[in-house]
């Protein structure tokens, strides 16, 4: 790090001129910021200014010395490249050029780990780093995203009030509030991808059941999801399923869907957020069924093999036909809400473990007021979902790891949830029933199911389990009428010891 740089005048340089970089720094230059330009490759720049130049104040530099030479101090450097090591290189890039108190920001999918790793090490040079979540794809980042800032909360007096002001707006409050330290930003992302994922999947089962159990063609099924969007499912998910199932082919003139390879890609946030699941112990199974659906999706050549060799039965599995085709799509609905319910109950628990494993106050009502608008997952529901964790207050940062007070242990205790979940149950249940017998797979509103018959059942095998490790491990049990731990005997008089 050098000092006595020169001094420029610009609100803030972006690095990483991409899809999302372009668009994030048009924003800003649309809200009146000066914003330096920069990219690996000029063309980007070029091309941005040549194409939107006349949108607002933009200084397109050649390197990044020139980027930060424009900017004016406390420097703010947003990176917006493609995660992983080409974040680390521009780092170390940017270290020399930089001052103690100027804000490196991280805008992209980065893992809250690395994000962890160089909060520390920046924190050593003096520099701020601020992981930050941005949520909104393409037309977000230009008209508003979402935006889930982290890292240390002294940074977020000089970058909160612009983020605030280029994010999403509901009810005139801006989907952007400081949510942590370190790698608070890209956890609470990271889990907004994972319900993305559960979300999209569930919807995918609804599209399937209504084709090949309801019989419903693509058109028509648009025209049900368009009602839908009516109903307490609207969401943007929801709403652009709907456009896409209208889609027709230009060359077929059949539905785009059915043209379209049947083969889910993945960028890595959704398996992170599986992954962290596991790590922090929260049983986060719809998020993960739906990581699994896209990856079972991508074996074409596994698929194609079993297509051949495992085609028994297939053929006489007897799709029950739904008696009255109304009722049949209502309860596809219900099931579809229940699930997706569940899965925001998951992702919500999972950062309440989160934040007890790294020592995060995270509040969760306000993280659930920056996902009401300029997200993928914005929807209706997430208004509910925020008042239910108490409402939006940004000021609200419960002891590090703990909830705020009077904030449900788990979303679906939330009285509007646990009576929603009640009524959906009999249609949620007939829907699995039927997706089962007439063979067609729904991993997540099976496993949504399963995860709320097994969060409320009265004993769970576990405690077979627990027999089961005794026996062959001598891992110990409790009791259920006394305090302690037990190990039976099991290759001698099967006597039980206190352990
Ligand atoms: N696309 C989306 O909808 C969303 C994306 N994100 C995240 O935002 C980030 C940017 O996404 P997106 O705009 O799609 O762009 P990409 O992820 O496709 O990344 C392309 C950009 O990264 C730059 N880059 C790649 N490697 C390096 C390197 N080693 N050094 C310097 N620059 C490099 C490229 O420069 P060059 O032009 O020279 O190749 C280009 O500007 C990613 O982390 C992504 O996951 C977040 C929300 C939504
Ligand atoms: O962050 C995003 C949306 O919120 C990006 O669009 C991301 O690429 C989506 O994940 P994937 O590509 O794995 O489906």
């Amino acid at each position: 790090m050098t000092t006595n740089q020169q001094r420029g005048t610009a609100d803030i340089g972006v690095t990483g001129l991409a899809v999302m970089g372009a668009n994030l720094a048009r924003n800003f230059a649309r809200n009146g910021y000066t914003v330096a330009l920069h990219n690996r490759s000029r063309a980007r720049t070029d091309q941005l200014v040549a194409e939107h130049g006349h949108e607002g104040t933009f200084v397109a530099t050649e390197s990044l010395e020139e980027l930060v030479a424009s900017l004016a101090v406390p420097r703010r450097v947003l990176i917006m490249v493609k995660a992983g090591q080409p974040v680390d290189d521009v780092i170390d890039q940017l270290i020399p050029l930089l001052e103690a108190g100027d804000i490196v920001i991280d805008a992209g999918n980065s893992h809250y780990e690395d994000t962890r790793r160089r909060e520390a090490a920046l924190a050593q040079q003096g520099l701020h780093f601020v992981g930050v979540g941005v949520s909104g794809g393409e037309e977000g980042a230009l008209n508003g995203p979402a935006i889930m800032p982290g890292g240390p909360e002294k940074s977020y007096e000089a970058l909160g009030p612009m983020l605030e002001k280029i994010s999403a707006h509901h009810d005139g409050e801006p989907c952007c509030a400081w949510v942590g330290t370190d790698g608070a930003g890209h956890y609470v992302k990271m889990v907004h991808n994972g319900i993305e994922y559960a979300d999209m999947q569930v919807i995918g089962e609804a599209y399937d059941l209504l084709r090949r159990v309801g019989g419903i063609e693509p058109a028509e099924q648009a025209e049900i999801f368009t009602a839908w969007n009516q109903t307490d499912l609207a969401s943007y998910l929801i709403e652009i399923t709907a456009e896409v199932l209208a889609q027709k082919d230009e060359a077929t003139g059949g539905p785009l869907v059915d043209v379209i390879v049947d083969e889910a890609g993945q960028k890595g946030t959704g398996r992170w957020t599986a992954i962290s699941g596991l790590d922090v112990g929260a049983p986060v199974a719809a998020i993960a069924e739906s990581v699994f659906a896209r990856s079972l999706s991508s074996q074409p050549h596994v698929r194609e093999v079993a297509r051949r060799t495992l085609a028994a039965g297939i053929e006489s599995v007897e799709a029950p036909q739904p008696a009255d085709r109304e009722e049949f799509v209502e309860d596809v609905r219900q099931a579809l809400f229940a699930s997706k319910l569940v899965a925001y109950a998951q992702g919500m628990d999972m950062l309440a473990a989160a934040a007890q494993e790294y020592g995060w106050s995270l509040d969760l009502g306000t993280i659930a007021s920056l996902w009401r608008d300029g997200c993928i997952i914005r929807a209706d529901l997430l208004d509910v979902i925020m008042k239910a964790f108490g409402g939006r207050d940004t000021d609200r940062h419960p002891e590090p790891g703990t909830r705020a007070e009077g904030q449900p242990v788990n979303l679906l205790f939330a009285p509007e949830f646990s009576q929603a979940i009640a009524e959906a149950l009999p249609a949620w249940r007939r829907v699995v029933a039927t997706a089962v017998t007439a063979g067609v797979p729904v991993p997540v509103f099976s496993s949504a199911l399963a995860y709320y018959d097994g969060l409320r059942a009265d004993r769970l095998p576990a405690a077979l389990v627990q027999g089961q490790r005794d026996y062959f491990g001598a891992h110990t049990y409790r009791r259920t009428d006394r305090d302690g731990s037990f190990h039976t005997l099991w290759s001698a008089d099967r006597s039980e010891v206190e352990a």
